[in-house]
């Protein structure tokens, strides 16, 4: 999967730009606060239809301005693509080769891309929010229809929420719940399923990649838990009689204690829990794995590698992970976007494109 070029206006700190790229490896180089992750965002952008770093697209906007525009040529499956947007006052207009889309499960998941920064690193050591967040933007780059259940799973949750920040009456609650319950039970087992067949995939290809980038004996392990429930059978089958269980608590507490909104991604290192004893460096190599396991997940079920961002991760690693990560893009068909202050970290590859990001301007320098 390629991007050719991209165009923003009044994006973040540009203006007006224009970047073309090469199929190959591109280098962002420049100061910091030069505008470098900025071209990283739009890509995500448009391809996520949200922003990697912010929740609010007015933050997006250049200030002082209304509005911003993006606009990219894409390329899979030799098929061309131009996706654009543009967000004003709340609203935005998404078009795919011209075409309006309305909703995102019309065009995320069709070109695919795989973005690493060194927030990243709060997959591992923030609490589960950051690793279902990391498992759901990976189911719905390969599996669209990930989109619509979490999108039902989150209004069933809110309505349910609803009904006990409301409900003073006991009995009229109970009755309620029952439905609530019903919907939450069938939506909510199919988020946990694809959740735990995707935690196997990674797991595979990221054990993989653990031992290679470590030697063979140091292993990682990851485990989703649903419910508290190792297998996904068990977390199935204990699903309605948890729900039933914590009926009164729920009414209690009038909050939401039982759904995969609560499921968490135990990762180990050796046995013992990345998150609190694994080395920062340890904990480092570890998401940079998650990442590659990302980008072979993607190529195994899409049959392309996505597009590969970079956002200055190259400091972030020893010498011997950064040779690792510059030997895996520079092998075979991956397009890889790389900030970096420091050149000098990547000379050493093969015909690299390097543009010089300074002050909201981007210049190709070879
Ligand atoms: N909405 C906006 N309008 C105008 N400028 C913005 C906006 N949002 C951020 N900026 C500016 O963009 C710059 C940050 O850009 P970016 O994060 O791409 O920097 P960078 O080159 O990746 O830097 P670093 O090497 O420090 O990561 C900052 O100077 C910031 O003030």
């Amino acid at each position: 999967m390629l991007i050719h070029n991209l165009y923003f206006k009044n994006f973040r700190n540009y203006s007006e730009q224009e970047i073309t790229f090469t199929n190959g490896i591109n280098i962002l180089v420049g100061s910091n606060g030069q505008g470098k992750t900025n071209v990283l965002e739009g890509i995500y952008y448009l391809l996520m239809g949200k922003s990697y770093r912010v929740n609010q697209e007015s933050e997006l906007i250049y200030w002082g301005q209304k509005n911003f525009y993006l606009r990219a040529n894409f390329e899979a499956y030799e098929r061309k693509y131009c996706l654009e947007s543009y967000y004003e006052k709340g609203k935005k207009a998404i078009k795919i080769n011209q075409l309006a889309c309305q909703k995102l499960s019309e065009y995320v998941g069709m070109i695919n891309v795989v973005f690493f920064t060194p927030d990243d690193l709060n997959i591992i050591k923030s609490g589960p929010l950051e690793r279902r967040r990391f498992i759901d933007l990976l189911l719905i780059q390969v599996k669209p229809a990930h989109i619509s259940l979490l999108n039902t799973y989150i209004r069933i949750l809110k309505q349910k929420s609803i009904l006990l920040k409301r409900s003073l009456n006991k009995a009229a609650a109970n009755d309620q719940l029952l439905v609530w319950n019903e919907q939450l039970l069938e939506t909510g087992s199919r988020v946990i399923r694809n959740r735990y067949e995707m935690t196997e995939k990674l797991q595979n290809q990221c054990g993989k990649m653990f031992s290679k980038v470590f030697g063979c004996h140091e292993n990682m392990d990851l485990q989703y838990v649903s419910l508290g429930r190792k297998s996904l059978d068990e977390a199935l089958a204990y699903f309605p009689e948890a729900l039933e269980k914590q009926r009164d608590a729920e009414i209690e507490r009038r909050a939401v204690l039982v759904g995969p909104h609560r499921d968490d991604i135990i990762v180990n290192i050796n046995g013992r829990s990345a998150r609190y004893y694994a080395s920062q460096g340890q904990q480092r190599s570890l998401v940079l794995c998650l990442k590659l396991a990302e980008m072979e997940i993607i190529n195994k079920e899409k049959e392309e590698y996505p597009i590969l961002l970079l956002d200055d991760v190259l400091s972030e690693l020893d010498e011997g992970r950064r040779e690792y990560l510059m030997e895996y893009i520079s092998n075979s068909n991956k397009q890889t976007m790389i900030t970096t202050t420091d050149l000098g970290q990547i000379e050493k590859q093969k015909d690299p494109a390097v543009y010089i990001v300074k002050q909201g301007t981007i210049r190709r320098e070879s």
